[in-house]
């Protein structure tokens, strides 16, 4: 199915401590994604990157335990307008971070366009932190509660709505590093979760036909947040959050490829790539080869 596809680039590295990975959308682009897509003879358009405002000092958390809080929020804001502008125009949004925080911006602008959002949050974290629960005060780790309408209202109503999407539009797959408070927040709003034991007992295939299933029930479309740090990190070193024991990149292209078959995603990005801890800019390649499963790449 030939789509038209709109890049976003999103240089954020506030959502986090780590710099670098706002360099995460060049290296995607340097790994060849806008000629991967063409290839599959999509039609892409590079609209560029949003700008990130720089704090005069860095992770300054605030009396909320909210880390550069004015630039996440500024730059969301932006992000969220790109993005209901690209679906307004027909195009798929597929956005390249930057930390995960940005996901904030990206589903504030689709579920703008769709009244009941499935979102599938592949990686190793939930991101149901507030700045009550979180550990850090990294918003990185709070953009799926925000985008449930729980958190600091800055943050909640970015868009000028809240909340974004439902607890039972959701599946979380990969987890392997939960909080307290996240799994307390899982449990209250019966969130789908398949963490890495049910990948290990039930395989990839039977996860992902679960998952498809969950979140297309009642919903209009579906967006994917892909956390390169879902992967193993012997696959894609390059994250500032690696735990042990992730998917492989087998299980990660299987995952993409059935999504693929069943051409359910309406949206999707690609986020927390950094260059700077990565090696030889593999994991932005690991991305570019996600996004080509994603996107139809077949081997025969
Ligand atoms: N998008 C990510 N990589 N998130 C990691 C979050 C780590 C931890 N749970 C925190 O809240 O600080
Ligand atoms: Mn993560
Ligand atoms: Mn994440």
């Amino acid at each position: 199915m030939k789509k038209k596809i709109s890049i976003i680039g999103v240089p954020m590295d506030l959502g986090q401590t780590r710099r670098g990975v706002d360099m995460g959308p060049s290296a995607m682009r340097y790994a060849g994604v806008i000629d991967r897509l063409q290839q599959l003879n999509h039609i892409v358009v590079d609209r560029g990157d949003i700008e990130i405002g720089r704090p005069p000092k860095y992770d300054i958390k605030n009396d909320d335990n909210l880390k550069d809080l004015e630039e996440v929020v500024k730059a969301n804001q932006s992000l969220a307008e790109s993005v209901a502008d690209v679906i307004d125009e027909g195009d798929f949004p597929l956005v390249l971070g930057g930390d995960h925080s940005i996901a904030i911006g990206t589903l504030a602008g689709v579920a703008k366009k769709y009244e009941n959002l499935g979102v599938i949050w592949y990686d190793a974290h939930g991101d149901l932190n507030t700045g009550e629960t979180s550990p850090s005060g990294n918003i990185h780790g709070m953009p799926l509660a925000v985008s449930l309408g729980i958190g600091h209202p800055t943050l909640t109503e970015i868009g000028g709505y809240a909340p974004k999407i439902k607890p039972e539009n959701i599946v979380i797959i990969g987890a392997r590093s939960l909080d307290d408070g996240e799994k307390d927040l899982i449990h209250e709003k019966g969130i789908k979760v398949y963490t890495m034991h049910e990948i290990d007992r039930m395989g990839m295939t039977l996860v992902m036909e679960e998952a498809i299933k969950h979140v297309t029930r009642n919903t209009d479309g579906v967006h994917l947040s892909l956390d390169l740090d879902a992967l193993d990190p012997q696959h894609a070193p390059g994250v500032g959050t690696p735990v042990v024991g992730g998917t492989t990149y087998r299980e990660a292209h299987l995952a993409m490829e059935m999504l693929a078959e069943r051409n359910i995603i309406s949206s999707a990005e690609f986020v927390e790539v950094n260059p700077i801890l990565d090696v030889k800019n593999q994991t932005a390649e690991a991305a570019v080869g996600l996004i080509g499963s994603l996107f139809g790449e077949k081997l025969l």
